[in-house]
């Protein structure tokens, strides 16, 4: 379920209207709905609980999706550990208050500083993703005088996912050590001082809407496991990745029921049954994607023979999805379209000077004109965490909102900062 509905002829977010926002915040602007980010957490967190009677499931939030401070805050109130892929994420996993204990760092190219610093807050985890890896780590573990705790995370050789760039768990991806590679690595591991090793970690990909896939490495895992402990491996651990996709096609009564959730649980709890390991999840997409939208003002309508182009003030550095991905994402008007509104076909675009600069082809949307409002739906995930400055823009700004009231938790990017921080060379100044 979502929390965006009309309500008096507009789109309301929980029980803000959106007209508001826009006007008090300006455009564009994400806006996030606190009671779907806990709806979906707890369906997860539930769902995931009972696949483990007696043990809390460990759920990392990936917060690459979305690392708004308030989202996070709202994460880490209910609950939530983090999954982190840098020293900056790990540092405002921090700041918005996950524990150390609950975080978990993953990534290809960690360096030598930012495992330094993971090791020294005390995190939980470091999924080791090469053989080089391992060695940085259990060196910048025995200078610091610590024992890591860490999961190879293998890469299984099955892909799966929403589009080829997100697509992370085949042997042609660059994520983690080979199926092969993890016996001699964990023997080897077994020695060394600066790290320990707990277990297992695999993640196959983004937007994945069925379990088949997940099925099949998933087995592959509980083999791993088992054949690593008759090699005599301590396997306590198994982090089974995020991935699990969300609808885009939003139809307006939508209730995103436990449905792909659970029949998710179902297939990993009979897959890991009698395996006796502690089970982490990863999810990022479903946790927040349902609950934010970007909200945009149509600048400018510009009519061609055989199109119309809608130039609204949002662009591919606010939501970079369509242009990178082909992604689709609906587009709700603001004011609730009369019954029997005629429909034209649109080419949404935004003002950057790129052709795919475009979030849309041929939509059909109730006529337009330049200040009205429209919002591209399912945004939570994936659309601020990824915005940039191209063309000089100003970084996007982001609400949060609960019942009744909402707070800008970033705002906009003023002028003197993405201006006044640039640096001019001795010799021009
Ligand atoms: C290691 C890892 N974990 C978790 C995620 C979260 O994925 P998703 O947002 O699809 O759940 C990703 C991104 O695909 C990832 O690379
Ligand atoms: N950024 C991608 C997903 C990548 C997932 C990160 N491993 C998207 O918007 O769909």
């Amino acid at each position: 379920m979502h929390h965006f509905a009309y309500r008096d002829g507009a789109l309301f977010a929980e029980d803000v209207d959106l007209r508001e926002i826009a006007e008090k915040v300006g455009t564009p602007v994400y806006v996030y709905s606190s009671a779907t980010i806990e709806r979906h957490y707890r369906l997860y967190e539930q769902a995931m609980a009972s696949i483990t009677p007696g043990r809390k499931p460990h759920v990392f939030y990936a917060m690459k999706a979305n690392s708004n401070l308030g989202v996070l805050k709202t994460l880490a109130a209910l609950g939530a550990g983090a999954d982190t892929v840098s020293e900056g994420e790990i540092r405002k996993a921090l700041a918005a208050g996950f524990p150390p204990e609950r975080i978990v760092f993953s990534g290809v190219g960690k360096s030598e500083g930012e495992l330094a610093f993971a090791v020294e807050a005390g995190i939980y985890q470091v999924n080791i993703e090469s053989e080089s890896e391992l060695d940085l780590l259990s060196r910048v573990g025995e200078r610091l005088g610590r024992r890591q705790e860490a999961v190879f995370r293998v890469n299984p050789d099955i892909g799966a996912g929403g589009h080829a760039k997100i697509t992370t768990g085949s042997s042609a991806n660059k994520f983690g050590v080979s199926f092969e590679d993890v016996h001699r690595l964990y023997a080897r591991a077994a020695n060394m001082a600066g790290v320990r090793i707990m277990g297992l970690a695999v993640h196959i990909g983004s937007q994945i809407r069925e379990t088949g896939a997940f099925e099949a490495a998933y087995a592959k895992m509980r083999d791993l496991v088992l054949a690593l402990r008759e090699e005599g491996h301590r396997v306590d651990r198994l982090d089974l990745g995020g991935g699990l996709g969300i609808p885009y096609e939003v139809p307006r009564d939508f209730d995103h029921g436990p449905g792909l959730i659970e029949a998710y649980a179902g297939m990993v709890g009979k897959l890991t049954a009698g395996l006796d390991v502690e089970l982490g999840f990863e999810p990022g997409r479903l946790i927040v994607g349902n609950a934010g939208i970007l909200l945009t003002r149509v600048l400018h309508l510009n009519p061609r023979p055989t199109k119309q182009f809608l130039v609204v003030d949002a662009a591919m550095n606010d939501l970079m999805r369509p242009a990178m991905y082909e992604a689709y994402h609906e587009i709700w008007p603001v004011a609730e379209p009369a019954p029997g509104t005629a429909a034209v076909a649109y080419d949404v675009v935004g003002p950057i000077c790129e052709s795919g600069d475009t979030f849309t082809t041929g939509r059909e949307l109730p006529q337009q004109k330049p200040g009205d409002l429209i919002a591209f739906m399912t945004a939570g995930a994936y659309g601020a965490s990824m915005s940039s400055t191209y063309n000089q823009r100003l970084l996007v700004a982001e609400v949060l909102v609960k019942g009744d009231q909402f707070a800008v938790t970033r705002p906009r990017q003023s002028y003197e900062e993405l201006i006044g921080t640039d640096r001019s060379p001795p010799w021009l100044s």
